[in-house]
C-alpha cells in the first residue's frame, strides 16, 4: 500500500485514531492521480483518511490523505480494519440535535452550519436533527419536548446568549425529569450528561473561545465530531427561593450589566453594537452602591492571581472535584456551606464580575480572570470599585494586553463559591419603606451632586443576557454540564504527539 501526497512533498505523517475523522473508498472518477508513477498502474484502487489537522492558535482543519494500491482486496481490507478502528471510539456522537440562532452574531448563524459544519458531519456520519429557531426561548421551550435520550448531544449555532438557551433547556429538563425544584437553591442539581456543542455564529463567543481556545465553526465541529469532553461549572442565580437564571461565563453588574442593556437596543449594528454601548457606557462612568457577601473557595488549590491558566486535562479541576465529592461525602445530607464563614464588603463599584471560566474572547484575549478555571467548583469574584475615569480605562486596557489587570489599587478579586449582592437602593428600601424622597430625587446621588453614584440600579449581564435584579444569591455548582471541548491545549503539537498513533505506511 504506497500513499500519494505529491502537492506536499512529505515523506510520511502520523495520525491518533482519535483524530481521524472518516475513512472512504475513494472515487476514482473525482481523484486525478495525476503522478506519473500511479498513472502506469493498471486499475487502481484508493481510500483516503480525512484526519484533524491542528494549526496555529488552537485552529483544526479537515485534511485527507489518499491511499492507491492495485489490489482490490487489500485495499477494502484496510478500509475496514480502520473503519473498526473509528467504531471504537465510543465517545463520538452519532446523533446530534441542532439548534440554529438565524439572527445572531452577523445574522450567519444558517450560512455557517450549512456550508462549514453539516458537510463535516455527515463526512464523520453523524445524523443531525436541525432545528432553526423562530423566536427567543423557542430552543429552550423545544428541549422541554423532545425525546431528549435519543440523541448523542445538543449543538447551538449562536453566540453566548444562545448557548445559555440552549443550556437553561437542558439543565431545565434534566431536573424536571428528575423531580428537583431549581427554586430551592440549596437543592443539589442533577448533572447534565447530554454534552453541548457550541459552533460559534455570535457575537462575542466567549463561552467557544474560553473552551476551545478560538472562535471558529470548523474547529468546534471537529471538536464534535471527535467525541470530546470538557466538564463545566455553572452557577444557579436566585432572589428570595426563586430560579432566575444559569451562568457559566459571565455574570456582571455596573459596566457590563450596563453595556449590555444599551447594546441590546441596537442589535441592528451586529457585534459592533458592544464598542459603540460599551464607548458610552465608559463615559457616563457609572458606580452602584450595595453590599456584597461571599464564601471564599477553600476547596481549590488555584488562586485568581496564578500565573497558570486552566489548561486541558487541569489537575487543579480534577483535585477541586475530588475535594468537594469528599467534602459532600462527609457532611452527607448536611449542607456544609452554612456553617462556613462569609465575608462582607460594602462600597461604591463600577463594575461587580463574577466569572465562572477566564472569559476569554477575541476582544480579550486572556479574559477578565485569566486564571479561572472551567471546572473547579468555584468563580472568581472581581470588584472594581469607585475610581477615576482615567484609572477605569488603564483597568480595561487591561483586559486587551499582557500587564496584570487585578494589581490596581481599586480592583479586588476574591475566589469563591457563593456570593450575594443586594443594592443599597433596594436596602434602604426594605429598611425605610416610607422614605419614598429618595426614590424620586432623580437619578443620581442625593447627598453629593458631583458624585458619579448612580441611584437607580443597574441590570445583571449573565452570559449575554440581562438579568434585572437587585438583589441575588449565586451557587457555583461543580462540573453540572459538558462540552463538546477539551480546554485549551497547552502546546497542540506536543498533545498530538503524545497520542496513541496509527502510523501511516510510506
Ligand atoms: C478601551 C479598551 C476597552 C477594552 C474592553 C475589553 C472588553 C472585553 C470584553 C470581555 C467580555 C467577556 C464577557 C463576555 C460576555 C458575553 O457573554 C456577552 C454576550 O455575548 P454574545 O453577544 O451572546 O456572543 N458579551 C458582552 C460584551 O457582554
Ligand atoms: N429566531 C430568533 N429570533 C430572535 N431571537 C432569537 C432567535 N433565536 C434565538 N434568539 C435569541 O437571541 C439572543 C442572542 O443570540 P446569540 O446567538 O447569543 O447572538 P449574539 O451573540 O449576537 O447576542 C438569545 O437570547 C436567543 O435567545
Ligand atoms: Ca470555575
Amino acid at each position: 500500500m504506497r500513499r500519494l501526497d505529491v502537492t506536499r512533498e512529505r515523506k510520511n505523517c502520523f495520525v491518533p485514531t482519535s483524530e481521524i475523522i472518516a475513512v472512504e473508498e475513494t472515487d476514482l472518477n473525482k481523484k486525478q492521480h495525476n503522478s506519473g508513477k500511479w498513472q502506469k498502474m493498471a486499475k487502481p484502487h484508493a481510500f483516503t483518511v480525512y484526519y484533524v489537522k491542528k494549526a496555529r492558535n488552537h485552529r483544526w482543519w479537515c485534511s485527507d490523505v489518499t491511499f492507491w494500491c492495485v489490489d482490490e482486496q487489500l485495499c477494502n481490507q484496510w478500509i475496514q480494519a480502520l473503519k473498526e478502528l473509528l467504531e471504537l471510539q465510543k465517545a463520538r456522537p452519532k446523533q446530534l440535535l441542532v439548534y440554529i440562532n438565524p439572527y445572531g452574531g452577523k445574522r450567519q448563524g444558517k450560512r455557517i452550519y450549512e456550508q462549514k459544519v453539516a458537510p463535516l458531519f455527515s463526512l464523520a456520519s453523524i445524523s443531525t436533527d436541525v432545528f432553526i429557531t423562530e423566536r427567543a426561548n423557542h430552543a429552550k421551550d423545544n428541549l422541554f419536548e423532545v425525546n431528549i435520550n435519543k440523541y448523542d448531544g445538543v449543538v447551538c449555532v449562536g453566540g453566548d446568549g444562545m448557548f445559555s438557551e440552549v443550556m437553561h433547556g437542558l439543565i431545565g429538563r434534566m431536573q424536571k425529569d428528575s423531580g428537583i425544584d431549581q427554586n430551592n437553591p440549596k437543592a443539589p442539581l442533577v448533572q447534565c450528561n447530554i454534552r453541548i456543542g457550541i459552533i460559534p455564529a455570535g457575537s462575542t463567543d466567549c463561552i467557544c473561545y474560553s473552551t476551545v481556545g478560538i472562535s471558529d465553526p470548523v474547529t468546534s465541529a471537529l471538536h464534535i465530531i471527535v467525541g470530546d469532553s470538557q466538564p463545566l461549572d455553572v452557577s444557579s442565580v436566585h432572589h428570595n427561593n426563586t430560579f432566575l437564571k444559569y451562568t457559566v461565563s459571565l455574570l456582571g453588574y455596573g459596566f457590563y450589566g450596563d453595556i449590555l442593556k444599551d447594546s441590546e437596543k441596537k442589535r441592528w449594528m451586529g457585534p459592533m453594537r458592544y464598542d459603540y454601548s460599551g464607548f458610552k457606557t465608559f463615559l457616563s462612568h457609572h458606580c452602584y452602591e450595595g453590599t456584597i457577601s461571599f464564601q471564599p473557595a477553600k476547596h481549590t488549590l488555584g488562586s485568581p492571581r496564578d500565573k497558570d491558566s486552566c489548561r486541558t486535562g487541569c489537575h487543579i479541576c480534577r483535585q477541586s472535584e475530588q475535594q468537594l465529592a469528599e467534602q459532600r461525602k462527609k457532611c452527607g445530607l448536611k449542607h456544609e456551606e452554612d456553617e462556613e464563614e462569609w465575608k462582607v464588603i460594602k462600597g461604591k463599584f463600577l463594575a461587580i464580575n463574577v466569572v465562572n471560566m477566564s472569559c476569554a474572547c477575541p476582544r480579550s484575549p486572556k479574559g477578565l480572570s485569566p486564571a479561572a478555571h472551567l471546572a473547579d467548583g468555584s468563580a472568581d469574584l472581581i470588584l472594581v470599585r469607585k475610581c477615576s475615569r482615567f484609572d477605569f480605562l488603564r483597568y480595561l486596557v487591561r483586559h486587551t494586553n499582557q500587564d496584570d489587570q487585578f494589581d490596581f489599587s481599586f480592583v479586588d478579586v476574591y475566589r469563591v463559591k457563593s456570593f450575594q449582592f443586594t443594592s443599597k437602593l433596594l436596602e434602604d428600601n426594605e429598611s425605610d419603606v416610607t422614605d419614598i424622597g429618595k426614590k424620586h430625587f432623580g437619578q443620581f446621588c442625593r447627598d453629593h451632586p458631583a458624585c458619579c453614584c448612580n441611584i437607580a440600579n443597574s441590570t445583571w449581564n449573565c452570559d449575554g443576557e440581562t438579568l434585572d435584579s437587585s438583589a441575588i444569591e449565586v451557587r457555583v455548582h461543580c462540573q453540572l454540564m459538558k462540552l463538546f471541548a477539551r480546554g485549551i491545549e497547552e502546546n497542540c503539537k506536543e498533545a498530538s504527539r503524545n497520542q496513541s498513533r496509527v502510523e501511516q505506511l510510506l
